[in-house]
């Protein structure tokens, strides 16, 4: 039995899920926490219930990190269960221990073994016809479909479909450079590789390794010179000079190579301790902890079944909001619950409301159906402020009522394609990877699809990601790929592999910039195309701590990628949250997950029940 972390429910592997084999919707069960929650946890009950969480939370913790005997071996190691040691896809405890130093090994060695195996058959096609001829050819197919992707759709899609046969094992192993050896590479790439390994001799050079190795012109030299012998150890020297001052003279200047953007994880110390599951240190059972339990409990979640990744992750998030909601809760506290509001705290509310970035559209709306039922009903502050949080949450909910799914949970042995856009920075790539390991903690058999080949660290940024997730990486090692051939090549890869969950990664790109913007269409009509009957998501992903300017991008995003969520990133910062309820007001898209924070556990499916206590319980 899997947690799947998309649903946040336990399921069996089949994905079905446990406690709902009737398949409860989120929201539904949102609205039944709603009732449950305003009719009062108990004190006490809520007590017993944090404590009984908080020991649970300690067993497991005592029980990840007991020492396993590691085999040292490599008979032990051969002792192993065949599933653990050669299954496609890390288990959660495998992925997580991959963190450390030690542990990192066998997946690099793993996906070494399997470039290999893959591109060996290949090594031959390939010293004829190099990577990036293989994917011309993709490229090629691509763009002669290109004119007619619209208009003509049959003969085009059928070509695809009779050339993919053949093309399958080609392209996956020509793409798949997560590990890919030299000869797969560009030749240029090769030999510019060794300008720059020769060009700095290695410092800790044995002496005598060079010695013999020199000897034999410097000893001829020194042979006819009449002079008296010079020292082996200084006729070394002098050699290794000269070859050294030969060797700058040849050198070759490299450009500085294009920072990656990644987050430097704390790495755990090597140990000879297997472990388990993740540890986070320093849980207190503090008010934190309590306001977390409470968000579970109000969901319906039992004690036992609660993991320190989902207290943590609640922590951050109200953490992220902190300033926000302390600078909304106490002055709507003193607002609200006073009757009909008047002109002043219509006033007040509004101001407050645009401040935490809600917009204006939204504000409106919220204003205005509070002031109707503050008309009819005369609430206490407490009841009135439980009235607002409704509000809040009908309206972030509004679209899953109205023309999308209630559920964001990828389907179980087929292929979900799950395509990631937004403009630079806003975060597309660490949340594909913090997606990635979502999907494998849930048991997903996942890929990701580096197409984001205009920026040159990008897809050395994805593959990081990729390693940290235990995912695979397809990519294209040819500079200036077509975006859309990487994802052709990624689909054909994902279908061969009956892969679950493929991401797709793309270059960021203002809305403003039409060619990018057709490329983005571009992308979209091949995923179409290639994989007619797959569920295909867009996501946009938004980077909360731009507000309302961040919302102008969506609406040509939308015509391009045909967007059906949004992703909100980096609450954790400066951002004041209130924009989740302008992206659904003006969008009208669903947010589907947020993130807050750099590191993988940093991002969870959006739950607007969630949101709202953490915004606004006091
Ligand atoms: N604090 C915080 N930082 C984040 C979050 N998500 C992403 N970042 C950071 O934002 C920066 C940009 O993230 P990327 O994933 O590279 O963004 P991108 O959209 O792929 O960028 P381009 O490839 O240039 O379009 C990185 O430094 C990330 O670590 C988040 O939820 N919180």
């Amino acid at each position: 039995m899997v947690f799947n972390w998309f649903r946040r429910q336990f399921g069996n592997s089949d994905g079905s899920s446990e406690e709902t084999s009737t398949e409860t919707p989120q929201v539904e069960q949102e609205q039944e926490v709603t009732e449950e929650q305003e009719s009062g946890v108990a004190d006490d009950d809520l007590l017993n219930w944090a404590k009984t969480a908080y020991k649970n939370i300690q067993k497991q913790q005592e029980e990840a990190t007991e020492p396993q005997e590691e085999p040292s071996t490599p008979e032990m190691a051969e002792a192993i269960p065949e599933e653990e040691s050669a299954s496609e896809q890390p288990t959660v405890a495998e992925s997580e221990v991959e963190i450390t130093t030690e542990a990192a090994e066998p997946t690099t060695g793993k996906l070494a073994d399997q470039t290999v195996e893959e591109t060996a058959p290949t090594a031959e096609t390939l010293s004829e016809a190099s990577p990036d001829a293989v994917s011309v050819e993709s490229q090629e197919e691509i763009a002669e479909s290109e004119p007619e992707a619209e208009a003509v759709e049959s003969p085009v899609v059928a070509e695809a479909s009779e050339a993919e046969e053949a093309e399958i094992p080609v392209t996956t192993e020509s793409v798949t450079v997560e590990s890919a050896p030299p000869s797969t590479e560009e030749p240029t790439t090769v030999a510019s590789t060794e300008q720059k390994t020769s060009a700095v001799p290695p410092i800790t050079e044995d002496p005598t390794s060079v010695e013999s190795e020199t000897l034999s012109p410097v000893a001829a030299e020194t042979e006819s010179a009449p002079t008296t012998p010079v020292p082996i150890w200084a006729r070394s020297s002098a050699e290794r000079q000269a070859r050294l001052e030969r060797l700058k003279e040849t050198a070759i200047e490299l450009p500085e190579p294009e920072p990656i953007r990644v987050p430097v994880q704390p790495v755990e110390p090597a140990t000879t301790t297997r472990v388990k599951g993740e540890v986070i240190s320093g849980l207190a059972f503090d008010e934190g902890f309590m306001w977390s339990a409470q968000v579970l409990a109000a969901q319906g979640r039992r004690p036992e079944d609660v993991s320190v990744e989902e207290i943590s992750w609640l922590n951050r998030l109200r953490q992220g909001l902190d300033k926000t909601r302390r600078s909304l809760i106490n002055q709507l506290k003193a607002i609200v619950g006073q009757g009909p509001l008047n002109q002043d705290a219509v006033m007040e509310i509004e101001a407050l409301l645009l401040q935490a970035d809600v917009g204006v559209e939204a504000t409106d709306y919220i204003i205005n159906t509070l002031q109707q039922k503050l008309r009819e009903e005369v609430l206490p502050p407490e009841q009135a402020l439980a009235y607002l949080k409704q509000i809040i949450r009908d309206l972030l909910d509004r679209p899953l009522q109205e023309s999308y799914s209630p559920t964001f949970v990828p389907e179980k042995d087929t292929l979900n394609i799950w395509l990631m856009t937004g403009v630079n920075g806003a975060g597309k790539t660490t949340t594909i990877g913090k997606l990635a390991h979502l999907a494998q903690k849930s048991g997903y058999r996942c890929l990701i699809g580096a197409a984001d080949t205009f920026r040159a660290a990008a897809v050395e940024q994805v593959k990081i990601w990729g390693e940290r997730s235990g995912t695979e990486v397809i990519a294209n090692p040819g500079k200036n790929t077509d975006p859309a051939a990487v994802v052709f090549d990624a689909i054909t890869a994902a279908q061969a592999r009956n892969t679950e969950l493929l991401l797709i990664d793309t270059a960021g790109r203002l809305q403003n910039k039409k060619n990018l913007m057709e490329e983005l269409a571009k992308i979209r009509r091949i995923i179409d195309k290639k994989a007619p009957d797959t569920q295909v998501e867009s996501l946009l992903v938004l980077d909360a701590t731009l507000g309302q300017n961040g919302l102008r991008q969506a609406e040509v995003f939308s015509q391009a990628a045909k967007l059906s969520g949004v992703v909100l990133t980096k609450l954790d910062g400066t951002a004041k949250g209130g924009v989740a309820l302008a992206v659904v007001q003006q969008l009208g898209l669903p947010i589907r997950f947020i993130g807050a924070g750099e590191g993988i556990e940093d991002l969870r499916p959006f739950s607007s029940y969630e949101f709202v206590e953490a915004l606004l319980s006091g």
